[in-house]
């Protein structure tokens, strides 16, 4: 038996935690849960998940765990080998916990909106308003400006070495250009433009960026 990773082709929760288990060389079975039937709210899958959302791991013994932050952080904190992802030495730890905190409140906040308020009701078909989104592009550009200056001195947003607070950012900061926030790539942040071609190209994005479960 192998760990049991449950998610959804375009889950960026699910996202985050196959980039992790991809980076840690973990062996999963990945059981798709398809949101667009519904099976997220049935009680089988509620039953594991009482909130009816992916990403969830269960373990061997029947350890379960949601929420895709704890779900990684859990990762790689308990299974050995691949990048360390969370620095261990005092000061770069708290740089990292920083990191994080910012990537929750000052990017992830305003993508997953820029998400739920403009890329689904496009998707669907439906009306969305405009104007709204070009505001939480512009508290998506101020958190950048920010980003240039932190990413002027070090390669990754949280120091020298790759973290989890790099990969938080991949699979939402990824869908803003759709909606026509094209800021990642903004010549107007050079660093910021360094930084995310860099982790861009990192093999489990690059495995799992088109939808779960992934290349192998
Ligand atoms: N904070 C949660 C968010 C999970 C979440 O919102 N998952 C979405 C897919 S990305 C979902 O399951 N949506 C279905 C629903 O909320 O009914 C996490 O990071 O795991």
């Amino acid at each position: 038996m192998v760990l049991k990773f449950y998610g959804y082709e375009h889950s960026t929760a699910s996202q985050i935690v196959a980039m992790v288990l991809r980076e840690k060389k973990i062996p999963y079975e990945y059981i798709p849960i398809d949101l667009g039937k519904g099976e997220h709210k049935q009680p089988n899958y509620l039953a594991i998940q009482p909130f009816g959302q992916v990403p969830c791991i269960v373990e061997d013994d029947g350890f379960t765990l949601y929420e895709s932050r704890a779900i990684a952080r859990y990762l790689v904190e308990n299974y050995p080998g691949g990048p360390e992802l969370i620095p261990s030495e005092r000061k770069k730890r708290g740089l990292f916990d920083q990191a994080v905190s910012v990537e929750g409140f000052n990017f992830e906040r305003y993508v997953n909106a820029v998400i739920m308020e403009g890329l689904l009701p496009k998707f669907r078909n439906q009306p969305y308003n405009e104007e709204r989104i070009k505001e939480l592009g512009k508290s998506i550009a101020s958190t950048l400006d920010v980003y240039e200056k932190t990413l002027a001195k070090s390669r990754y947003i949280a120091g020298d070495e790759l973290t989890l607070a790099d990969i938080y950012h991949l699979p939402g900061g990824n869908l803003l250009p759709i909606m026509g926030i094209n800021l990642l790539q903004d010549d107007a942040r050079p660093n910021v433009v360094r930084w995310w071609n860099e982790i861009s190209k990192l093999e489990s994005w690059q495995k799992v960026k088109d939808g779960l479960p992934g290349k192998d």
